[in-house]
């Protein structure tokens, strides 16, 4: 949020949960207008009171006006009650569509990455979901009459008495051209404010997690000098705020206490030229001080807080639930072919970790079917992630189809690698939706010719077809259930290089081998991090990742010339010996 006010990724995302609201929006603007009347006729009724009433020896007609004026103020009542339902007509379908697009982003992220979705930054976004609600609420009830008001009485003072306008308005159209100035500020403070006071949580919380080894390394005095410059932070970013208000104060004097001010002064010159009666400079006073200053005053405070309130936490929600990357950022470009190209490949988790993979170099044709193998922790998950781009290399580059891996669009926005982890993520829904999931144009008769490849038209028979919901999929369907779904799920999607991190590790054998025979059969490349060895018997190619070293070739190959990977194959528990015939035959029993 560079200048403090509302970014444009912000005002999108409010616009577009605003859409919907147009007729709410205009009942609320007729109704503000009924609302205004009251401070439109409150300076016209007085002077009138007193000119034709009270000072001309008519005290039922002097009466009469203000009856009349204290009538309005029941109009306004009845009008602003009016407003409530249309009022909750636009704030509740905002909160939804909030709500909806911070949870969309954060499983078409999950999707995207292959992780598991982020509960906690869900938690935290639709809580500020919450916040912008109240807000706008807030800003509706407040902003609008506060505005009707103004215009109001801009209306009736200068309908009242011209000489007495000419003297109010120039300070309040002063005022009101800084105020914006003087509420950009106001954001950027309390912008820094919520900074320092986020350095305060994470320097504490970091310190009380690692308390026993500060204290071990003697590291007491560094963990409060952080905290106390945090702390130090959090305070000056404090007086900013309140120097802010302050400065805020500069519009109510100028914007509502000159105005009467000027009046008062000029009115021995103006009532001695004619230009104003007694009874029209009450009613100028009762404009500018019933009217004029309270409402300044309200805009100045509360108004400006909601505001800034608002511009801060939807800014913030645009760029954490990734409207900033849809709206701004440049779009992902497309490769070129799907071959894959690792070159030079270096990755530590941190810059101070012993690096995971060391110059790594790699080349994959399109089609190719790889099987990753090495021991427990090597870095076989690390190198799918970097392959789905879901981690960036520390040094080196990882290609698909000539462009960095980072740099394309996830498969659930038709990219063209798929990484399927381990966890298979099946959501309430119809199976149907599920299985669309990644490819929204997949046909039924796509879905039940994958389904019959990867043997699980039995389970949508149980299930009840495509059409079937789900309400609780982690109870109604097993773990391998739920990666046969999966697996169907990314069969059909647009991804050319299918990365499988022990996606079958909940399979049996047999079901495993007619997986990844299916895939390896599907136009584009499979790499497969071998959950049994089987896998890379089955696998054109397979690269061992054997600390530091790696070697590739075929099985056959590296079984006859290295060592370690005979070693690995030995060590690995006797698999059943699963061909493609056992796969054939195991279709025709209907496994
Ligand atoms: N997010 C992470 N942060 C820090 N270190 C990590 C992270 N993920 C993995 N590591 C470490 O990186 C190394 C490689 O892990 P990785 O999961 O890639 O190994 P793996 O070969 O897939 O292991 P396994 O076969 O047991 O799944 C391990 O030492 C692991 O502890």
């Amino acid at each position: 949020m560079p200048d403090g006010m509302l970014s444009r990724d912000g005002w999108c995302l409010l616009r577009s949960g605003l859409r919907g609201s147009r007729h709410p929006m205009l009942r609320i603007t007729a109704w503000s207008v009924v609302e205004a009347t009251p401070s439109l006729a409150s300076g016209l009724a007085v002077a009138a009171a007193l000119d034709q009433g009270f000072l001309a020896g008519h005290p039922l007609v002097g009466l009469g006006w203000l009856s009349l004026a204290g009538m309005l103020f029941v109009v306004r009542a009845i009008a602003e009650r009016a407003t409530f339902p249309h009022l909750a007509r636009v704030v509740e379908p905002l909160r939804d569509h909030l709500v909806r697009h911070v949870v969309t982003d954060t499983l078409h992220s999950a999707a995207g990455s292959g992780r598991a979705p982020d509960a906690a930054t869900v938690s935290r976004l639709t809580r500020q979901v919450e916040v912008v609600r109240l807000l706008t609420a807030a800003l509706l009830r407040t902003a609008r009459p506060l505005t009707g008001t103004l215009l109001a009485t801009v209306v009736g003072l200068t309908a009242l008495s011209p000489a007495a306008a000419a003297l109010a308005l120039p300070p309040l159209a002063f005022a009101l051209a800084a105020f914006p100035y003087g509420l950009r500020r106001m954001a950027r403070r309390r912008h820094a404010l919520i900074l320092a006071e986020e350095l305060v949580a994470a320097r504490t919380g970091a310190v009380l997690t690692a308390g026993r080894d500060i204290n071990a390394l003697g590291a007491d005095d560094r963990a409060v000098a952080e905290i106390a410059e945090a702390a130090a932070r959090y305070v000056k970013a404090n007086q900013g705020v309140a120097f802010a208000g302050s400065a805020q104060m500069l519009t109510v004097v100028v914007g509502g206490y000159l105005p009467v001010l000027a009046i008062l002064l000029a009115a021995p010159v103006l009532t001695a030229q004619g230009l104003l009666t007694t009874g029209s400079l009450v009613g100028a006073v009762t404009y500018v001080t019933g009217q004029l200053l309270p409402t300044v005053r309200a805009l100045a405070g509360t108004l400006g807080v909601y505001w800034t309130q608002l511009a801060i936490t939807l800014t913030r929600l645009a760029e954490t639930a990734g409207t900033t990357s849809s709206a701004t950022a440049t779009p992902p470009t497309s490769p070129q072919g799907h071959d894959v190209a690792i070159d030079g490949l270096t990755f530590s988790y941190g810059p101070e970790a012993e690096p995971v993979l060391s110059n790594l170099s790699l080349t994959m044709p399109p089609g190719d079917h790889l099987a990753i193998v090495g021991a427990s922790g090597i870095g076989k998950s690390t190198l799918a992630n970097l392959l789905a781009g879901v981690e960036q290399p520390t040094s080196g580059t990882v290609r698909v189809g000539g462009v960095p891996a980072g740099e394309l669009s996830p498969p659930v926005r038709g990219g063209p690698v798929a990484l399927v982890p381990q966890e298979a993520y099946v959501f309430a829904g119809s199976v149907l939706d599920n299985l669309r999931y990644l490819n929204r144009e997949a046909t039924e008769a796509e879905l039940l010719r994958a389904a019959d490849l990867l043997g699980i038209c039995p389970l949508l028979d149980r299930l009840g077809g495509l059409r079937a919901h789900l309400t609780e999929p982690a109870v109604e369907l097993s773990s391998g259930e739920r990666q046969l779904l999966v697996l169907a799920r990314v069969y059909v999607s647009r991804a050319r290089v299918i990365v499988l991190d022990e996606a079958t590790c909940h399979l049996d054998p047999v079901t495993e081998a007619r997986t990844e025979l299916a895939f390896a059969a599907r136009p584009g490349s499979l790499i497969v991090i071998a959950h049994r060895i089987t896998s890379a018997t089955r696998a054109r190619n397979v690269l061992l990742l054997d600390n530091g070293q790696v070697d590739a070739g075929s099985h056959a190959d590296l079984l006859s010339r290295n060592a370690r990977y005979a070693e690995l194959v030995g060590r690995w528990r006797p698999p059943p010996f699963v061909t493609a015939s056992h796969v054939k035959a195991s279709r025709h029993r209907g496994v």
